[in-house]
């Protein structure tokens, strides 16, 4: 049974799909993100964790938490996870990017509607038994400008229904091209600045990053229009609180719509909240019955696929490979990984720089980038066993100073598909090539110079030798002494004629004694011993961490 621990408020249906999962328990504690201890306590007891916007997971709550494996967030905004802590920690971060697209727009459309007809202080006044006309005339939408920075899902379902509005739709963001703003209908600008001083209302609609925390600050409100109105259903700080603040005193800011706060907790936004002309709401974009339904469901079935069936969907820290996807990769994962691993174990503790990879023929049709992944997760788990997995490979190998390197070519060579990998210490370099027949069977075709077909799987023993007869008969005989087992022995000659350097691979269905290598290494003829290990034939892939 998989443990999925649920700590913000999640929609029933949600619960449900993970409550009848047959093998998913769930642990729903919908309060316990307010108590840091307690979260990472029931934390240490799951395999994955939904969570919203009220659950921080930082570097401080994610280290150290071995069990958990996948964190999916019921939205669109990852800033309240530290993405790389849960990438060093080999976690999948998902998100559901798409369920509460349109209700956020609607939101968007509403604090707008609202802000420029003093909805909220109007029936405020009248809940105070006023009947002020006068007080509350409004601003008429038609034909007004309006600028939206940051054109995604959100930016982009606003500026639609702001041109069903007939307002001039002007955008901001360097991410989307011309042909697209046109097809919408958006005035596209490249300089944010040259957008803001046309606009009578500016809706930010991006991604809380460095560079759009402040992006719409002190100085730049100062040239906007006097009287503008400013809109955030984004992520707090994207506009600066204070210049707005400043703004609004002055009076130069003609108003704001907040939906979210660089700190949102009760009571500490109660001085932007105090102006009239101020809009505030909690945090609620999402918040309808439909936004609520759909990413609690996407965010169950990515907690489900995952732990169950290894799938990875909207993964925002790895490639998000599908079932089907992943049925068609697994040979070429377990591949790389082995070759990572067999690699490691032949560099005997030298210093590892780097390794270098040549996809070549079928694989180049696959996610490359996580295979590579897959190759670094058995290069580094030699060492640093379950602490690195596909998810956090990268990440480790490049906070190592180890520089993992991939070519390609659809080229087919001697092989349809081949991945080879050369490992560079500061010694040497050691190249190791395999293949995969049909779905399953994967080989070991070159070591260094020598070309060979070799099992990749279980305990192999692997030994250069003068290719001289008698020498195959000898290494089984001691074997046979040792009741050590031979179940396939593959040999490969530098050229191709007898009496030169051979290498063999053999093997082994159990541990040879320590006795039992010291004959082999004994034998004139024979040099470089060493015994690798490796998974079993057709494992399952959790030791890659999927
Ligand atoms: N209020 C809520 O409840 C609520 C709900 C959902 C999403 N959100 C937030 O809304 C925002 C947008 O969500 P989305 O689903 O549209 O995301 P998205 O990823 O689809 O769109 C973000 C857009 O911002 C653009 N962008 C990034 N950096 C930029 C920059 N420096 N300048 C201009 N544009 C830039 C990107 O190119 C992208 O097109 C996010 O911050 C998200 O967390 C809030
Ligand atoms: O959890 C929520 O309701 C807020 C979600 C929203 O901020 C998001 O980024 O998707």
């Amino acid at each position: 049974m998989f443990r999925v621990l649920v700590s913000d408020n999640l929609s029933p249906i949600g619960l449900k799909l993970l409550e009848e999962h047959p093998e998913i328990e769930l642990d729903y504690q919908p309060e316990i993100h307010q108590d840091v201890e307690a979260l990472k306590a029931a934390l240490q007891n799951a395999d994955g964790v939904v969570i919203r916007s009220g659950t921080k997971l930082t570097e401080d709550v994610l280290t150290g938490q071995e069990r958990l494996k996948v964190i999916a967030r019921a939205g669109v905004g990852v800033d309240n996870i530290d993405l790389q802590a849960a990438t060093r920690q080999g976690i999948i971060v998902s998100n559901t990017p798409d369920g509460n697209t349109l209700s956020t727009a609607e939101q968007t459309i509403a604090m707008m509607m609202g802000l420029c007809r003093n909805t909220g202080p109007a029936s405020q006044s009248m809940r105070e038994g006023r009947w002020d006309r006068k007080l509350y005339t409004g601003t008429q939408l038609a034909g007004k400008t309006i600028g939206v920075v940051g054109l995604g899902r959100i930016g982009l379902a606003v500026a639609k229904r702001c041109n069903g509005l007939e307002m001039n739709v002007l955008g901001y963001d360097p991410f989307l091209s011309e042909e697209r703003a046109d097809q919408q209908n958006i005035e596209l600008y490249r300089d944010i600045d040259e957008l803001l001083v046309k606009c009578d209302i500016v809706t930010v609609h991006t991604p809380l990053t460095d560079e759009t925390r402040g992006i719409i600050n002190a100085e730049r409100l100062a040239k906007m229009k006097k009287g503008v109105r400013l809109i955030n259903c984004a992520r707090g700080g994207i506009i600066d609180e204070q210049a707005l603040i400043e703004g609004l005193e002055s009076g130069h800011v003609g108003g704001a719509a907040l939906d979210v706060y660089v700190t949102e907790k009760p009571g500490a936004n109660d001085k932007l909240a105090s102006f009239p002309n101020v809009l505030c709401t909690p945090h609620l974009g999402a918040s309808t019955d439909e936004a609520q339904e759909q990413v609690a469901v996407e965010a169950a079935d990515i907690v489900c696929n995952f732990l169950t069936k290894n799938e990875v969907r909207s993964a925002v820290n790895m490639v998000p490979i599908s079932g089907k996807e992943l049925e068609g990769t697994r040979a070429y994962l377990d591949l790389a990984y082995r070759l990572g691993l067999l690699l490691a174990q032949t560099s005997h503790g030298e210093g590892i720089q780097g390794a270098r990879l040549q996809y070549r023929g079928d694989v180049c049709s696959k996610p490359m980038n996580l295979i590579t992944s897959a190759f670094t997760s058995g290069l580094l788990s030699a060492a640093l066993n379950d602490s690195v997995s596909i998810v956090n490979s990268d990440m480790t190998a490049k906070d190592r100073g180890i520089e993992i390197t991939q070519t390609s070519t659809t080229e087919t060579g001697a092989f349809a598909t081949m991945i080879s990998a050369t490992l560079i210490t500061d010694k040497r370099e050691i190249t190791a090539a395999g293949t995969t027949f049909g779905n399953n069977f994967l080989r070991l075709v070159k070591l260094n110079e020598y070309q060979l077909d070799a099992y990749l799987d279980g305990l192999l023993l692997i030994y250069r030798h003068r290719d001289v007869p008698g020498l195959i008969g000898a290494i089984g005989t001691t074997f046979g002494k040792h009741k050590v087992n031979i179940s396939h022995m593959a040999l490969g000659r530098e050229k191709n004629e007898p009496g030169g350097d051979a290498i063999a691979v053999l093997n082994l269905d159990n541990e040879p004694t320590e006795a039992a290598i010291k004959e082999v290494i004994d034998h004139p003829d024979v040099h470089g011993v060493e015994l690798v290990n490796l998974p079993p034939a057709n494992a399952s892939l959790p030791w890659l961490g999927l």
